[in-house]
């Protein structure tokens, strides 16, 4: 299978590429970014490699608008408060289930340990998961924050920081690439909730009965993915069929959640994906997802001065509509938005 980020795709170079390394509000060293493209989507989004170790490449060919759908950035300084994340998040789903149940889900909750993923797919789901929420600070509930490993509250909560900072630096370089005020796009996200989706997909001896995420696009606004281990399972959908997301050392999948879609009136696409379970090895992933709204509606910005292509909708409205998204199904919510 073809994988996004193989080399055989990395011609299709955009505008955005080339302004991630013009952009000094982002902040981001050159040699921590090599730029390469991917046809995810409609053949127009962007992917950016973090290379992290060799050489910056430069961006050779700019093309059209930059619409990134799929976007990775490396390690930026950030090593010892991901590899502490990384090391507790491994530790806590090697603890006995009464530990781990000692957080689990409440029936009709959303955070804690569980099953949180039901597919609609014919397979059976092959994943445990903890879901917690990070931000805004006072909204935390800690009884749903494991107290084993001991370290693991503070690896949280010094990542979450960090994510929230990362995620300023992406939304100042996106503002640049749509042509808006950097604060207009700060300010959909700034405040909003930050949640944490902290996975584990088993090896399973027959992965062709089983799924660790069925087809899905992501609710929220940005979505900040760092694989713990390199075994694949990752798949972006692309013209009718499923590309293997290659894990890159010290690097972040960055997805577009649909709310981004949304404000971005469609520049930025939200991609399906899924997880796929591996035969020998198992699977971690830590998954920071960051939400967004203007002043309690889902809507394109004004400042884009474009005709809206979605309607604005309120927030609870948008979420109950997301929520029953059946995964799997291939149908998103905001499609039934679009004008
Ligand atoms: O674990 C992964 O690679 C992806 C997880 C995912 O798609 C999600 O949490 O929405
Ligand atoms: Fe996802």
């Amino acid at each position: 299978m073809e994988g996004i980020n193989d080399d055989s795709n990395r011609d299709i170079i955009t505008e955005a590429a080339a302004m991630a390394f013009a952009d000094p509000h982002l902040q981001i060293p050159d040699r921590y970014i090599r730029a390469a493209a991917a046809g995810v989507g409609d053949g127009e989004s962007l992917e950016l490699a973090g290379g992290g170790h060799g050489e910056a490449a430069r961006p050779r060919a700019p093309g059209g608008r930059g619409r990134f759908a799929w976007l990775c950035v490396s390690e930026l300084g950030l090593l010892p408060v991901i590899q502490k994340m990384k090391d507790n998040t491994v530790q806590f789903f090697e603890l006995p289930l009464e530990d781990k149940n000692t957080v689990a889900v409440r029936p009709g909750g959303i955070e804690g340990f569980g099953h949180h993923f039901r597919s609609s797919a014919g397979k059976l789901d092959w994943a445990e998961n903890l879901i917690v929420q990070t931000q805004p600070f006072q909204q935390r509930n800690l009884e749903f924050w494991p107290s084993k490993p001991p370290t693991f509250r503070d690896s949280i909560d010094k990542y979450a920081m960090e994510m929230w900072n990362l995620t300023t630096r992406l939304l100042r370089f996106m503002a640049s690439d749509l042509g808006v005020e950097q604060e207009t796009l700060l300010a959909a996200f700034r405040g909003k909730r930050q949640t944490f989706g902290l996975h584990r997909y088993p090896p399973c001896r027959h992965p062709e009965k089983v799924i660790g995420i069925s087809l899905h696009s992501d609710g929220f606004g940005l979505t900040l993915l760092l694989q713990v281990n390199d075994t694949l399972g990752l798949q972006v959908s692309k013209d009718g069929r499923w590309h293997p997301v290659r894990p890159l050392p010290g690097a972040f999948i960055v997805n577009v959640g649909e709310i981004l879609e949304v404000l971005t009136n469609g520049r930025y696409k939200s991609v399906f994906h899924r997880v796929a379970v591996d035969a020998e090895r198992g699977r971690v992933t830590v998954v920071v997802f960051q939400d967004a709204c203007i002043n309690g509606l889902v809507k394109p910005l004004p400042e884009l001065g474009e005709t809206p292509r979605y309607r604005a909708i309120g927030k609870s409205e948008y979420f109950k509509g997301h929520t029953a998204e059946v995964l799997g199904q291939g149908e998103r919510f905001i499609d039934t938005l679009k004008k």
